[in-house]
């Protein structure tokens, strides 16, 4: 028998799969299937929760987050998944975690660090780049990215944990506008795919001088358009305080259509060590899995 539980972070939604021991086999067709939203549980995202040693990760980290897109592609990091996954292992009591305290965990991207206050998650994403350097932040990317019926517009290629285009537009209504029920073309094409993020900054007065603000939203490699990214909130963040100069925050705060992240950046312009994501995270339902065979 097979446990899961539904959760979201900032309704970017996961099944999330329990199999501590490594027993479950989770294949791409299986993996379409849970996501399903109208034969499935529907999900943007599916988590297999498995130790560490029984997967073959990274044994600082006891629990390793196994992320897969709704295609069923792999990736290597899901920041608001990151969240609901820790939320999910405190929940099961598989961890401790008290305020401030800190609990690492295993990705494809790499072991980090995840803490908790109250309600609010955070965790560090590690290092990051802007791709093309000093160039590409001074002609407003290294990209061409083509959204149905609008020109070409410059995107700022982000490495993170995973990758990242960054696209800004000049006010909320085009935002809105944006036809994203068809991948954005990204040329030249990155390697790997690329989740793509769209960003308005705001120049809001109620807001403090010291903490940036943007509207964001994504079209996700092997999702499609959902209504928050976790890592994509960090490089929207990133790609605006690089074309920013040096006046620009450290600290952002980022509205995609689901809800509120916040991003702390350290380092130059162009690169750092690390990144901070802030935000809720949302269990909703449990439950036990009916194996296909025995559905209908
Ligand atoms: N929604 C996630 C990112 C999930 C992976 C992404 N689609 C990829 O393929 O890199 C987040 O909150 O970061």
């Amino acid at each position: 028998m097979t446990t899961f539980v539904k959760g979201h972070g900032t309704e970017n939604d996961f099944v999330l799969l329990d199999d501590p021991d490594g027993r479950i086999d989770l294949t791409p067709e299986l993996i379409r299937h849970l996501a399903d939203r109208r034969a499935g549980l529907g999900a943007d995202g599916v988590i297999r929760v498995v130790r560490s040693a029984a997967a073959g990760q990274d044994a600082r980290a006891e629990w390793f987050m196994d992320y897969w897109n709704s295609d069923g592609s792999a990736a290597e990091m899901c920041g608001n998944g990151s969240r609901v996954f820790v939320a999910h292992l405190l929940r099961r009591g598989w961890i401790e975690l008290d305020d401030d305290t800190e609990v690492l965990i295993a990705t494809r991207g790499g072991v980090m660090p995840v803490r908790r206050r109250g309600d609010l998650y955070s965790i560090d994403l590690g290092g990051w780049q802007v791709e093309g350097g000093p160039a590409a932040i001074a002609s407003g990317g290294d990209v061409k990215v083509t959204f149905p019926g609008m020109p070409p517009l410059p995107g700022l290629s982000i490495a993170l944990s995973n990758p990242h285009v960054v696209v800004v537009l000049p006010d909320v209504a085009t935002l809105e506008a944006l036809d994203l029920t068809t991948p954005p073309v990204v040329e030249p094409a990155p390697p790997n795919g690329t989740n793509v993020e769209i960003v308005v900054p705001l120049h809001d007065q109620s807001i403090r001088a010291d903490l940036g603000h943007l509207r964001m939203r994504v079209h996700e490699r092997g999702s499609g358009e959902t209504r928050s990214c976790g890592t994509g909130t960090v490089a929207a963040a990133l790609a605006a305080r690089a074309w920013g100069g040096n006046l620009a925050p450290d600290h952002w705060r980022v509205d995609v259509p689901g809800g509120t992240l916040y991003v702390d950046a350290q380092g130059t312009a162009s690169e750092g060590d690390s990144a901070q994501l802030s935000g809720p995270a949302v269990i909703v339902a449990e439950g036990e899995l009916i194996e296909p065979a025995q559905q209908g």
